[in-house]
């Protein structure tokens, strides 16, 4: 008994003091540990702070460390977070084979246990996003404008003639009219309007943004996703609607728009087939890459929307200068790329609205797929997830004049030299402004959402009165874990222009 009892106390003593040598040799105790402390079993305690509290534990990091690198507790590991143009441009230049973006992504968003494994193995559909489908934009523009004036009237009900205000609970709005206008180019009429097909892209979208905040343990997920898997559900629900579509599609059929008409198939959808069907893909790993697409655009361009709406209402005196630079362009040109172009003012708008909200605390995670030393001498070792600070970054008044207002108009005020404008555009990244990321990994959706987002508020801007109620504030964002969200339940109220309205309706 006493030799049994031995062993056991022999067994504990080497666990621990393996586990000892392995914390203190690991290169990672050499970072600055910001939110609490770093020895074993403690960070647990500021792990769980971190949940409550990301982005004060952030701040405090960012202003403790600005332009070097700090580790972060997570519940399952450490986040090593960068930040300053040096750092940045380091996990810009290093290629995926040393800091990996798709593995970085997979791994936050814990696509390995809940996604078909084909699916990332081969990221096809990113590259078409990227290049046929981002190469249309121009030809899909018309399409954009006649769906978002269909889904702004049927979302936003308000009586023409009266002096009436109706209250609209934004962001469920915005995510059904995103959804909508999205998947006219994605997957085409009459799908698009599909309400009972919105709602499982919008479901599909929400969930992923579930399982991915849930906070579980890494290791939790490989058994949660077995048993309970939401996305899977959900692209099964998608595949009822999308299934008949593809296979008429692969069969060669030409489908009928809603007034019958055969239509052109030049969407999304297509495009994916068309490398899909050659490499004789199931309909499900089909559906889901299209899902994939679904997600990293609606929730986005929603929350952002959302933002700017509530900030517009809040300063309704925007709206004038706004709708006097909306109408010039489209008296100019019509619904145009050209037209959209030259509003600089609405342009504006929409990237100080990421710069100021964003949609997350950190941006442009990477996975180390070896071990590697950053130029300032920071030591990474394999498997470890290196993100940038971009809320601080984006809230530093020493990178950018008084960074700690929300100042709409800041980028089109701005006198560039001839031929640099281009620099403080929306969709124009750089190592101080990674809300899209920065480098060849940026978003290629990018200049899809301006287009999309910038037809939707001109119209928008150009057919309401839009105003907050009760005290004229906007409730503050909402922080869950690494994530900014507006206010949940934030309304806006909107009346219907007598005089004006859409030029083109
Ligand atoms: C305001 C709207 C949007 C924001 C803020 C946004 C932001 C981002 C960010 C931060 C990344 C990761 C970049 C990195 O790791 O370096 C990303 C990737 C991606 N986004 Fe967007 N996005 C938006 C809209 C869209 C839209 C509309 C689409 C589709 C049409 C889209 C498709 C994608 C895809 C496919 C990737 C993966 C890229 C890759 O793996 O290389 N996004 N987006």
């Amino acid at each position: 008994m006493d030799d049994y009892k031995q062993l056991i106390f022999a067994c504990l003593a080497a666990g621990i003091a393996t586990y000892a040598v392995r914390w203190y040799t690991d290169p990672l105790r050499a970072i600055p540990t910001v939110g609490g402390s770093s020895l074993p079993g403690l960070s647990w305690l500021a792990a769980l702070r971190m949940l409550r509290n990301c982005r004060a534990v952030l701040e405090e990091g960012y202003g403790k460390y600005p332009e070097q690198t700090f580790k972060l507790p997570a519940l399952d590991r450490w986040m090593v977070v960068v930040s300053g143009r040096e750092l940045v441009e380091e996990l810009r230049k290093r290629g995926d084979d040393e800091l990996s973006q798709p593995e970085g992504a997979q791994e936050t968003l814990q696509f390995k246990y809940l996604f078909e494994p084909s699916v990332f193995r081969d990221e096809y559909h990113v590259d078409v996003v990227k290049g046929r489908f981002t190469r249309r934009l121009p030809a899909m523009l018309p399409d954009v404008v006649d769906e978002v004036k269909a889904a702004v009237k049927d979302h936003i009900v308000t009586r023409l003639g009266d002096d009436e205000w109706t209250s609209v609970e934004v962001m469920p709005v915005m995510q059904n009219i995103i959804a909508r206008v999205s998947s006219r180019v994605f997957v085409g009429l009459p799908l698009c309007r599909n309400e009972e097909y919105l709602r499982v892209a919008v479901d599909f979208t929400v969930d992923v943004m579930k399982t991915c905040v849930g906070g579980i343990h890494r290791r939790a997920y490989r058994i949660v996703a077995r048993f309970y898997n939401m996305v899977k559900r959900d692209t099964e629900r998608a595949v009822a609607f999308l299934r008949p579509i593809i296979e008429e599609r692969q069969r060669g059929g030409v489908e009928l728009d809603e007034d019958g008409k055969p239509h052109r198939q030049n969407d999304l959808l297509q495009f994916i087939l068309d490398k899909a069907t050659p490499k004789h893909e199931p309909v499900f790993t089909i559906v889901q890459r299209l899902m994939t697409v679904n997600f990293a655009a609606i929730h986005t361009s929603s929350n952002t929307i959302t933002h700017a709406l509530t900030r517009l209402a809040e300063q309704p005196e925007l709206l004038t200068p706004l709708r006097d630079e909306i109408e010039g362009s489209i008296a100019a040109d019509g619904w145009t790329p050209a037209a959209l172009a030259n509003m600089q003012k609405l342009d504006s708008l929409l990237r100080e609205t990421l710069r100021f909200h964003g949609i997350g605390l950190l941006s442009m995670v990477r996975k180390a797929m070896k071990d590697l030393t950053l130029r300032d001498g920071t030591r990474i070792p394999r498997g470890t997830l290196v993100e940038v600070a971009a809320y601080p970054m984006h809230h530093d008044s020493a990178l950018l004049e008084r960074a700690d207002a929300f100042d709409a108009f800041r980028y089109a005020r701005k006198h560039m030299p001839a031929g640099e404008g281009a620099r403080l555009l929306f969709t124009a990244t750089s190592p101080e402004y990674v809300p899209f990321g920065h480098g060849r990994h940026a978003c290629p959706g990018r200049y899809f959402a301006s287009s999309q987002l910038k037809a939707i508020l001109a119209h928008v801007i150009l057919s309401y009165d839009i105003k907050l109620g009760g005290d004229g504030v906007r409730a503050t964002d909402v922080f869950v874990a690494m994530g900014v969200l507006p206010a949940p339940q934030s309304r806006v109220l909107f009346r219907a222009r007598k005089r004006g309205g859409d030029p083109g309706q």
